[in-house]
């Protein structure tokens, strides 16, 4: 075996192959069987546009061939990415519909007390000034405030809100809860209510100097109570390094992975039970890229670039955590091609005629592009999951533990690490329900409903994972021979580059 092998290395340097019969008859039948056996495989080459539906591959596990569990390969999801989706996906970000995040950034960590460390000034979010952000938004009775909220809360029925542009603004969105998310995160949830009812009467009872002398800390401390809700303009806060590292984010890491996703490393278990762990860890590979790839290389000069050894110890040196970003990007890239009937009837008003048509025509664009549909038109087949015995309440299960990794999300000690944790775990959330809560493609349209919050945090999730598939597919071979070429077998024991 070794002999033919070189023998194949010749070859490609021009050399003659000495065939012995039995070796070379041994070699036509097996190519024969190949070829035969895969007649009714699907082949889902980037260059071979065949629409046969997909049987789903158990995997190779290697950056090559299908993806695991998935049905398109390597080469196609990079050709895709480079040519259709990471350039429609930079400019949807940039529209004003899905670069205002609504998020709930001061929330009390629910499992233990605070203990949050973060040493850079860059750790903290900047917010949306007043001014900034559409006016549809600006409204708080676009947070599902009745104006009975605020005559109860103050007494004051001039503060009352207008909503009938709530309603034009909002029109074709629910504030129904995910399921799969954490409740806290959802527009509806009481607390939030109360924390913008508070922040909007306070603030303008404090504008005008009347009846009740209020300070900014009064106002503080109720929007942490309450843990306030907040814009934010994600394109003026990108993912990037913090200096958030030490015992905190480990503790959120470990809690995510040793009690919540358990990584189950034999071929035995059912897809179901791996697709935790997968989906979170595809999802920690994008956040350790995004960290090496917007590093902060000197801080005396400020200078920002790209940590190899950070890359390469975190991500590229491990094949799982590779793979494991293509499965989370092709799991996400399915349920918003699943959705499409919903997205493409949704309205992504924001006041501004101009941006508004150019966000519904790159979606338009994105959801009906003949390559992907072509080239990978079931990225990933939910349809054959929670079958088998005891799937309802596997699902169940699973539905509680990524509630608990949303609700982690408010325990991570750095603004700017919190509010993408929290983007990005509503994304994964917002896929999850697309894809199990409803069954079948028919009258999925109907039967949908997106917060309007959600569908921002998908396509800012899928935009993040189509970076992250961008920069390994044209970084990762030269960092890999840069660093030596070693790949490791093991997944987590090699101890990773303090920063
Ligand atoms: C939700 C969240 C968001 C964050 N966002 C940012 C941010 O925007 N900017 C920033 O600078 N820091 C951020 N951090 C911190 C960052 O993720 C790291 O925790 C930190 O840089 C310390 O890294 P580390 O070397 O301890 O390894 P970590 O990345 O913390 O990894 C901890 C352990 O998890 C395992 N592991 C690592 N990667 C994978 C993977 N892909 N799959 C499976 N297992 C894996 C390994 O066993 C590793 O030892 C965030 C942390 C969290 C929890």
């Amino acid at each position: 075996m070794e002999a033919m092998v070189r023998r194949e290395v010749d070859t490609s340097e021009g050399r003659r192959i000495r065939w012995s019969w039995p070796v070379g008859a041994a070699v036509v039948a097996i190519l024969f069987a190949i070829a035969l056996a895969s007649r009714g495989a699907p082949s889902l080459s980037f260059f071979d546009f065949r629409t046969t539906r997909c049987q789903c591959a158990p995997g190779t596990h290697a950056q090559s061939g299908l993806v695991e569990d998935c049905c398109c390969d390597y080469e196609t999801v990079d050709h895709l990415n480079e040519e259709v989706l990471d350039p429609l996906l930079q400019e949807l970000v940039k529209t004003p519909f899905f670069r205002y995040f609504k998020v709930k950034l001061w929330c009390d960590c629910p499992f233990w007390p605070d203990d949050g460390m973060c040493v850079l000034r860059d750790c903290s979010v900047c917010e949306c000034p007043e001014n900034e952000f559409p006016e549809p938004l600006k409204r708080p009775s676009s947070l599902g405030l009745s104006s009975d909220d605020l005559v109860f809360r103050e007494g004051k029925p001039e503060a009352a809100i207008d909503r009938t542009i709530d309603t034009k603004a909002f029109r074709g969105w629910t504030e129904k809860d995910n399921p799969w998310t954490n409740d806290g995160e959802t527009d509806n949830e009481a607390t939030g209510k109360l924390t913008v009812v508070h922040y909007v009467c306070l603030k303008q009872l404090q504008d005008q100097e009347k009846r009740i002398a209020v300070n900014d800390e009064v106002i503080q401390s109720i929007l942490h109570d309450s843990c306030g809700m907040t814009y934010v303009n994600l394109q003026l806060n990108p993912e990037r390094y913090t200096g958030y590292t030490g015992p905190s984010p480990r503790r959120i890491w470990d809690a995510i992975y040793t009690e919540n996703c358990p990584k189950y490393p034999s071929r035995e278990f059912c897809q179901e039970r791996k697709i935790l762990f997968k989906l979170i860890s595809g999802l920690h590979s994008s956040i350790s890229i995004h960290i090496a790839a917007g590093y902060l290389l000197d801080e005396a000069t400020n200078s920002w670039g790209l940590n190899l050894t950070l890359l390469y110890d975190r991500v590229l040196r491990y094949p799982d955590r590779v793979s494991n970003l293509y499965f989370t990007f092709l799991f996400v890239l399915r349920a918003v091609t699943k959705a499409t009937d919903y997205l493409e009837q949704a309205d992504y008003d924001t006041g501004n005629t101009e941006e508004d048509l150019k966000t519904q025509s790159l979606m338009r664009q994105l959801l009906h592009n003949p390559k992907i549909q072509a080239a990978c038109p079931l990225p990933f087949d939910e349809a054959k999951l929670w079958k088998g015995q005891g799937g309802p309440e596997l699902k169940q299960q699973i539905q509680r533990q990524f509630r608990n990794i949303s609700a982690l999300m408010d325990c991570v000690g750095c603004e700017k690490c919190r509010l993408w944790g929290k983007l990005q775990v509503l994304g994964l959330g917002t896929a999850l329900k697309i894809l199990f809560s409803v069954d079948g493609q028919e009258n999925l349209a109907q039967r949908l409903q997106l917060q309007r919050n959600e569908v921002i945090a998908l396509m800012n999730l899928l935009n993040r994972l189509s970076e992250s598939i961008k920069f390994v597919h044209k970084m990762g071979p030269s960092i890999r021979t840069k660093m030596g070429g070693t790949i490791s077998e093991r997944t987590d024991l090699r101890p990773l580059q303090r920063l």
